[in-house]
């Protein structure tokens, strides 16, 4: 096997694209999603998840019938979701790595963090770009915390806009507040249930991540 890095292959790095956000936001869920919809416009992607002491979400990506298995890598934290994100990511830098290796085409990375705090956040060292999951069910106070996570993220993402009738949030509000709190970065609503508002996340990957438009 080629072990060079990507760099003296003349092989283009795949971009890397941070999913992070609390326990149960949505992140795997949001992947399930956007796998099938970057595939149908062409996009050539592989994935790496992160869990604490398991490949509990590998797992279950593996045996989703979306993606070829052997494209799903898994990292195991084993400490604090964040630190192998931000502090140091070696260990998925060369997860990364090792997928450009053994998929030369990939031009895609999705790296998903395993469930943290609203104050997680990812190294530019490891991703391109990065979103922050969080969900209506956490509760419409989370942006108004103004964690580093929903602040700084090249993408705020509210999930389960579902839920919102369920749990008492007014939905309006909640992504006026996230607008107030981003200074002009995008603020995205999705529901991971019926697939609504993942065609507008696609299409801001496909044009700040790809430069495809
Ligand atoms: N109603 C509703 N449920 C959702 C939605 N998205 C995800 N869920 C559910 O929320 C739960 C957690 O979803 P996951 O995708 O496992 O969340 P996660 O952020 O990957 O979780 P961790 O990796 O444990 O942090 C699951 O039961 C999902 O089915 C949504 O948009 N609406």
């Amino acid at each position: 096997m080629n072990k060079l890095p990507f760099y003296h292959t003349g092989q283009v790095a795949a971009a890397r694209l941070g999913i992070g956000g609390p326990v149960g936001s949505g992140k795997t869920a949001m992947i399930e999603r956007l796998i099938p919809a970057l595939l149908t416009g062409g996009v050539d992607i592989a994935v790496i998840t992160n869990d604490l002491v398991t490949a509990e979400d590998a797992v279950r990506l593996r045996r989703s019938g979306l993606i070829d298995p052997a494209r799903v890598s898994a990292v195991e934290a084993g400490a604090c979701p964040h630190t192998v994100i931000r502090e140091d990511p070696t260990l998925n830098i060369e997860a990364a790595a090792e997928l450009e290796r053994r998929f030369p085409g990939v031009e895609l990375i999705l790296i998903e963090s395993g469930g943290d705090n609203l104050a997680s956040t990812f190294s530019r060292d490891l991703t391109d770009f990065w979103m922050f999951v969080v969900d209506v069910a956490g509760g419409d106070d989370i942006p108004r915390k103004r964690g580093p996570g929903v602040i700084r993220a090249d993408v705020l993402v509210i999930n389960k806009t579902d839920l919102a009738p369920h749990v008492g949030v007014d939905l309006d509000r909640m992504h006026r507040e996230a607008v107030a709190v981003r200074e002009g970065r995008p603020v995205l609503m999705t529901n991971c249930r019926s697939g609504e508002g993942i065609d507008l996340l696609v299409d801001l990957i496909e044009r700040e991540v790809l430069f495809r438009r």
